[in-house]
């Protein structure tokens, strides 16, 4: 049986409730610490955060005395879950990596380190592996885990069966980004009421890297990136929660009709389906026949916002195939997502 006392750092954030929010009733993770910037350090949560959750503030969270960011205030927690602003992540992460205390992170800042995990339990279970090779604590106990940017995670969700099935040779993939991505207060109102803004600051890169990352494989005590092509645009949209991608790509090995490349998706095995994991979608991809879905509104929040769905699914007449993904950005790119590589890795034994 599993039973881990946690802390979160960056509780008060967008990020940071979503985690808080997961938390609450979590089978085998408690929430016993909470930290956040000097502002909010001394302050009971519920008074240093702006919530802005949909279900209440839990009451096992409410009175809880925000600390700062150092490990030596989280010393009884057996790991921590980090929803921090990248500005300050990279050298917070560290320090507690060095003291001891693994780092499940959310932040950009470690993604592309050589010995750090980029994960997402069904696409790279096995890149967990990384995880002996790090260095940053003299006794290997204090380490660091990432997940992905918010829109890498449905793109490598589809990109994995096409790849197991097809082979990669190249993509364009251009990412409807819902406003809750930018945190809150996020994008002025001015900028996205009933408007579009093509350009979101450093996301393309992200975009069009960290699946190569992903779908590489661990060689000695770092990844081997892949060397397919991907290239990004990613632009805001008024939606709040869901980000929806167009791909069209391009295959090494292209489906001879569209029915092979639609059982690509559909007789996929998930690879962690056995763990039975607490946050695991039962069905991690669904693939949408009806031409009007997915909707970030009406499919965001399927299986607890954990599920990406695809849909559109068409030969192309320039690439091979064409088709939309979409994943909650919040909860499967975000918090939900660096829940479920907390449970994998307590479920391969990382904790101790
Ligand atoms: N929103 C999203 O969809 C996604 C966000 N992310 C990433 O998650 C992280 C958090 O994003 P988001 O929640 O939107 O950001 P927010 O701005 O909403 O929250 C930032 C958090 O960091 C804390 N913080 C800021 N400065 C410091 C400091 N000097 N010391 C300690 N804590 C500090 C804040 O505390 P305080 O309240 O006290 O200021 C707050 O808890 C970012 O790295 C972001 O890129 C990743 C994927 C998706
Ligand atoms: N940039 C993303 C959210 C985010 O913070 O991404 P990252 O974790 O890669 O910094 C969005 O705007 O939707």
């Amino acid at each position: 049986m599993h039973s881990y006392q946690i802390g979160v750092l960056g509780a008060t954030g967008a990020v940071g409730q979503k985690f808080i929010r997961l938390l609450e009733d979590h089978p085998w993770f408690t929430a016993t610490k909470l930290g956040a910037s000097k502002r909010s350090a001394g302050k009971k949560y519920k008074h240093a955060v702006h919530w802005v959750e949909k279900t209440e503030l839990p009451a096992e969270v409410a009175d809880i005395e925000v600390s700062e960011c150092q490990s030596a205030e989280f010393q009884d927690v057996d790991f921590v879950f980090s929803g921090l602003d990248s500005s300050v992540a990279g050298d917070i992460e560290k320090e507690f990596a060095e003291a001891g205390i693994p780092v499940i992170s959310n932040a950009k800042n470690y993604r592309m380190h050589d010995q750090v995990p980029l994960l997402v339990p069904e696409v790279n279970p096995e890149h967990a592996e990384l995880i002996k090779k790090q260095t940053f604590s003299s006794d290997g106990s204090g380490w660091i885990v990432t997940n992905p940017n918010c829109v890498s995670v449905p793109l490598s969700m589809s990109l994995k069966p096409l790849d197991d099935a097809f082979g990669i040779d190249s993509l364009v993939v251009t990412s409807m980004q819902s406003v809750s991505g930018a945190g809150y207060p996020g994008v002025p109102s001015l900028d996205i009421v009933a408007n579009v803004v093509p350009y979101i600051g450093g996301e393309e890169d992200k975009v069009e890297t960290e699946s190569t990352k992903l779908l590489g494989q661990v060689k000695g005590d770092t990844t081997e990136f892949r060397d397919f092509t991907i290239q990004a645009t990613a632009v805001r949209v008024p939606t709040i929660e869901g980000h929806l991608l167009s791909v069209a790509i391009k295959l090494k090995n292209p489906p001879a009709d569209i029915e092979e490349a639609r059982e690509a998706f559909t007789d996929w095995d998930n690879p962690i389906a056995d763990l039975d994991l607490p946050s695991s979608p039962k069905q991690p991809i669904r693939l949408y026949e009806e031409n009007r879905y997915p909707q970030p509104r009406l499919h965001a929040d399927r299986e607890g916002g954990m599920q990406t769905a695809i849909g559109r699914l068409r030969k192309g007449n320039l690439m091979d195939l064409g088709y939309v993904t979409m994943a909650h950005n919040t909860i499967r790119g975000a918090a939900g997502g660096a829940i479920l590589n907390a449970e994998l890795l307590a479920a391969k034994g990382y904790f101790g």
